[in-house]
């Protein structure tokens, strides 16, 4: 039996209930995570021998991989009967089995980055302006239409119906906006390409179209947990609801209204109440805090507080952890940002090693944060950003990304380009497209083939480049073992780096990134434990995983509030509490009880609870040369300036 005796009495009940569907609210620091995972783990004890299995779903690979850590730790061996997986990940997995009845192969190729999208585009864009019917107007040019495109694939509009709602919402130029919308659907499914938004449109539409698929999936997975459920935007809960529904009586959400800092990406406080109305949930309250300082707590709790539109009846946090000591909130005032900056890198440059292990710089903008990082590097203290970065940046990452996506889409141009010019930072030798293209019409060849040939021709090819490319990519191109010749190609880059005299830049982040890869690689292998991982499968997870390496042991992190979510930091330096800042300009314009405001204070909520032990909150009278009055924030946890 697994052991809950460490967990509290809410803990304890949100892991037994089995009296239907659960909405479980829990307050930060609350062991959210603890009661998912111990969940998960009771049920698979409890069933042992029967082949149902569960759907866990979150929002960061990041959380996924730290739950099949745990639950492999309280059962080990079972996690192969649950899928704990991203909400984009499980897009991905189900166009991958059932993509075929929406003209989708399995193999199809996620577009991971603005470059490739607005590349298909502008090819749309291209021919319908060949198409004389369709007359564009001129202005129209795909970086400025993309991020429209998006927004109508996040809303999953159907292309029949875009026309029609775009008129009636007075969007201007709707007609042609509408058919630019349907044409990128439509090249899309022509490429065998998804891109994000679309990946969950077309789940969606695929679960609309097909009652029987949700049948099918609730036959599988007999019980679904949603973690961060306040995260879902309309579109993802259109998804759960076609999956749970009708029989929803193993739902189990996890989620915090206090929490929602993503509404400009479409969470609302209105999707808990839509939970209620739809699922007729059952509430748990988790409001024990286990992570910050009593006095961090009181703060926090005056803070929120003055929100308007929280979930009815819910209950203040309440400070696991005892024991009062004064240094445990500071609040500082400074001339300028600059000095702002300059003295909380001094002060966390003060600190022993091991303190400083624990702190974090965290601000509700990059460029706050930018500056406090270079701060800290001149103080000599190394630091870490942790942005989001979808493409690799060393040439050999490159290189091998290129080679992978070009075995799984024989005619894929934009990766044919973007080998050959990782090949030519790591060995100067160039490629040009035009001949490998025409030659590969000519022999019927794939392109990867064809550019194997062109560069196999070339007398000045070192042996050991040859080799790479004539044996070791044999076991790929025959059996798609992408592991070996991932192996075989790091090998090959290493010798490239100390032997010649290559571009030293296509080595940056040479090092990190294949970290990056061997973590995914074991992610991918704990992820579809006992099943065999596909190229297209270990694409697609790559295609969606962030290529941010770890973060460096003696590295402070600066993260964005929004980056901060979910982790938890022993020594936390708030920084910028200024209005205009924390809370934002726009949040000011739109005013106190604004839906942008209440967005703000949850952010500010969100920071003072990432807190272990110290909290400091800065402000400067100057910000980038702009005077600033102090955070209306400050005052409302009840601090005196
Ligand atoms: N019953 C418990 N006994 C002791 N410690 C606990 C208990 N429950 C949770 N904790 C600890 O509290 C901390 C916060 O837990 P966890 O990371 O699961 O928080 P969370 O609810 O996910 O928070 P957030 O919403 O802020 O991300 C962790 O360090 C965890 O080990």
């Amino acid at each position: 039996m697994i052991d809950l005796s460490s967990l509290n009495e809410n803990q304890r009940e949100a892991v037994l209930w089995d009296k239907g569907p659960l909405l479980v609210l829990a307050g930060p620091g609350s062991g959210k995570t603890r009661v998912l995972t111990s969940r998960i783990a009771r049920i698979l004890e409890q069933s042992a021998g029967q082949h149902f299995r569960i759907l866990a779903l979150t929002f960061t690979n990041k959380a996924a991989a730290e739950m099949r850590g745990r639950v492999e730790e309280l059962v080990p061996g079972e996690l192969g009967r649950v899928r704990l997986t991203t909400f984009h990940s499980y897009a991905a997995e189900l166009l991958q089995q059932h993509g075929n009845h929406l003209s989708f192969r399995p193999d199809f190729q996620i577009l991971s980055n603005d470059i490739d999208r607005e590349a298909l585009l502008d090819d749309v864009l291209e021919q319908l302006r060949k198409n004389l019917t369709y007359s564009l107007p001129g202005h129209f040019k795909a970086a400025q239409l993309l991020p429209a495109v998006t927004r109508l694939l996040e809303h999953c509009i159907p292309p029949d119906q875009a026309e029609v709602l775009l008129q009636q919402a007075n969007v201007e130029n709707a007609i042609p906006l509408a058919r630019v919308y349907t044409a990128y659907r439509e090249a899309l499914r022509r490429t065998n390409s998804l891109d994000f938004p679309s990946l969950i449109a077309e789940s969606l539409d695929l679960l609309s179209k097909l009652p029987f698929l949700a049948k099918h999936i609730r036959k599988i997975f007999k019980h679904i947990f949603v973690d961060e459920f306040q995260d879902t935007n309309h579109s993802q809960y259109r998804i759960l609801s076609l999956i749970a529904q009708p029989d929803p009586s193993t739902l189990f959400v996890v989620a915090d209204d206090d929490q929602i800092i993503y509404q400009w990406n479409g969470a609302s406080p209105k999707r808990i109440q839509a939970l209620r109305d739809d699922f007729g949930v059952s509430e748990l309250q988790l409001p024990e805090n286990y992570r910050c300082p009593p006095l961090v707590i009181e703060l926090a709790n005056a803070l929120i507080e003055k929100n308007l539109n929280r979930a009815a009846g819910k209950k203040p946090l309440k400070a696991v952890k005892q024991g009062e000591s004064d240094d445990v909130v500071r609040v500082l005032r400074f001339d300028s940002v600059d000095e702002e900056a300059i003295w909380v890198a001094r002060d966390i440059s003060k600190k022993s090693l091991e303190e400083r292990a624990s702190c974090a710089v965290l601000a509700r903008t990059k460029k706050l944060l930018d500056l406090a990082g270079r701060k800290l590097e001149e103080a000599g203290v190394p630091v870490y950003f942790a942005a989001r970065k979808d493409e690799f940046k060393s040439a050999p990452l490159r290189m091998l990304h290129a080679i992978l996506r070009l075995v799984n889409s024989k005619e894929d141009k934009q990766s044919l380009a973007r080998l050959s010019k990782a090949f030519y930072e790591l060995e100067g030798i160039n490629i040009q497209m035009a001949p490998i293209l025409s030659r590969a019409s000519a022999d019927g060849e794939d392109l990867l083939r064809s550019w194997l040939d062109e560069v196999k021709q070339r007398d000045t090819l070192e042996e050991r480049t040859r080799r790479l490319l004539e044996t070791d990519i044999r076991p790929l191109l025959n059996s798609l073992n992408y592991r070996g010749f991932a192996d075989s190609l790091f090998g090959w880059a290493e010798v490239c780096q100390a032997s010649s005299q290559p571009d030293e830049s296509a080595f940056n982040e040479f090092e990190e990134e294949q970290e990056v890869w061997k973590i995914l690689l074991a992610d991918i292998t704990k992820k579809f434990e006992g099943e065999d991982v596909s190229l297209h499968q270990m694409l697609h997870e790559l295609d969606l995983t962030s290529k941010t390496p770890p973060k460096p042991p003696e590295a402070i992190p600066c993260f964005t509030i929004h980056a901060s979510k979910g982790m938890e930091f022993g020594h936390v330096y708030l920084i910028g509490l200024v209005e205009d800042q924390l809370p934002s300009w726009a949040a000011v314009k739109k005013g106190d009880n604004s839906l942008e405001m209440q967005e703000e204070r949850r952010n500010c909520f969100v920071a003072i609870t990432r807190t272990q032990e110290t909290l400091t909150m800065t402000f400067s009278a100057q910000v980038f040369g702009w005077n600033k009055q102090p955070s209306r924030f400050l005052r409302e946890m009840g601090i005196e300036l």
